[in-house]
């Protein structure tokens, strides 16, 4: 109704404003070694554990990739980080793949790997795993690094905060066919509100019958993003994801909801569950 459409009181922006740059400065201290170290390593990257949150990932990205539904040249990574999980399904798929990120220090991280395979943490095991799942011997992982960097064309600098996330022209004018984003937006936004004005920001990166692969985390108000450094996150539950899902325009396609069992919950966040959504932006 109307009383949605009135501009905010300058009062609220500002807040936002002030909000969003608090979170922004919270991210200097965020170390790309240690992330990976609480969150990619056992027992949460544990191959050898069915009900470990490693395989449900990568088996929900895997199988998202693979019906068949996703036509087209470029998928864009938003808010990658340091880690490369979330796309070893999708470079199989897609021609191009942009991977972004706010810190220079993530994107030097994963320039690095790209370059000469040397990174903080060895992704041989998740390669591996990813391989077994397209029914390819382990061995292949080889391959599937080759073919990881011969399809990453670009590690760019992102602020879903801005109304445009992705400098112009860097990214076809219409749009990316697929976004993925894996614990970014809940995880860089002071509230829900901001949260769900972010996903319209990103939104604009796609085009119109595009994809949006969103993983995030259940329940979780905070996360060591160094050590002693926690960062703030939004506690979400399934129907806020649905919502925010449907006010940014997408047609939810699919959900799906792990959760975190006791011995995953190590002291490096508070999360509860994590949500895989598939969305088409109609
Ligand atoms: C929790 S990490 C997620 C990393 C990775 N996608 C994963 O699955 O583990 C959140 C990431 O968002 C990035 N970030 C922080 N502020 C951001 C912003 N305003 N816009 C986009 N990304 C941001 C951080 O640098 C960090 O790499
Ligand atoms: O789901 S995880 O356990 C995971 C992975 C990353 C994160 C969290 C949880 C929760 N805190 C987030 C803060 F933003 C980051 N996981 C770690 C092993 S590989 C697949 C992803």
């Amino acid at each position: 109704g109307s009383a949605e459409l009135r501009e905010k009181p300058r009062r609220e922006e500002e807040e936002d404003e002030e909000a969003v740059d608090a979170m922004r400065v919270c991210y200097q201290g965020f170390d790309p070694a240690a992330y990976l170290q609480f969150n990619y390593t056992p027992p949460r990257a544990d191959f050898q554990r069915a009900d470990s949150i490693v395989p449900w990932k990568l088996a929900c990205l895997h199988r998202a990739f693979s019906e068949g539904d996703m036509q087209g040249e470029v998928l864009v990574d938003v808010g990658s980080g340091p880690t490369l999980y979330q796309v070893m399904s999708g470079c199989e798929v897609f021609g191009r793949v942009v991977l972004t990120d706010f810190l220079e220090v993530n994107r030097r991280e994963l320039q690095r790997w790209l370059q000469d395979g040397s990174s903080s943490l060895d992704w041989t095991p998740y390669l591996e795993y990813v391989c077994q799942l397209e029914g390819r011997r382990p061995s292949a992982s080889s391959e599937k690094a080759a073919r990881l960097r011969s399809v990453v064309s670009d590690v760019l600098p992102i602020d879903v905060h801005r109304p445009c996330p992705l400098a112009p022209g860097t990214i076809p004018a219409n749009g990316a066919d697929c976004l993925v984003s894996c614990f970014c937006l809940e995880s860089v936004s002071p509230d829900l509100a901001v949260l769900t004005r972010a996903l319209g920001h990103i939104s604009s990166l796609l085009r119109p019958g595009g994809h949006l692969l969103l993983i995030g985390a259940l329940g979780e108000s905070y996360y060591l993003g160094a050590a002693g450094l926690r960062i703030p996150v939004v506690p979400l539950d399934e129907a806020q994801v649905c919502s925010s899902l449907k006010s940014s325009g997408y047609q939810l396609l699919q959900l799906s909801i792990y959760t975190l069992p006791a011995e995953m919950r190590v002291g490096v966040d508070d999360v509860t569950g994590v949500f895989f959504a598939k969305a088409r932006k109609p």
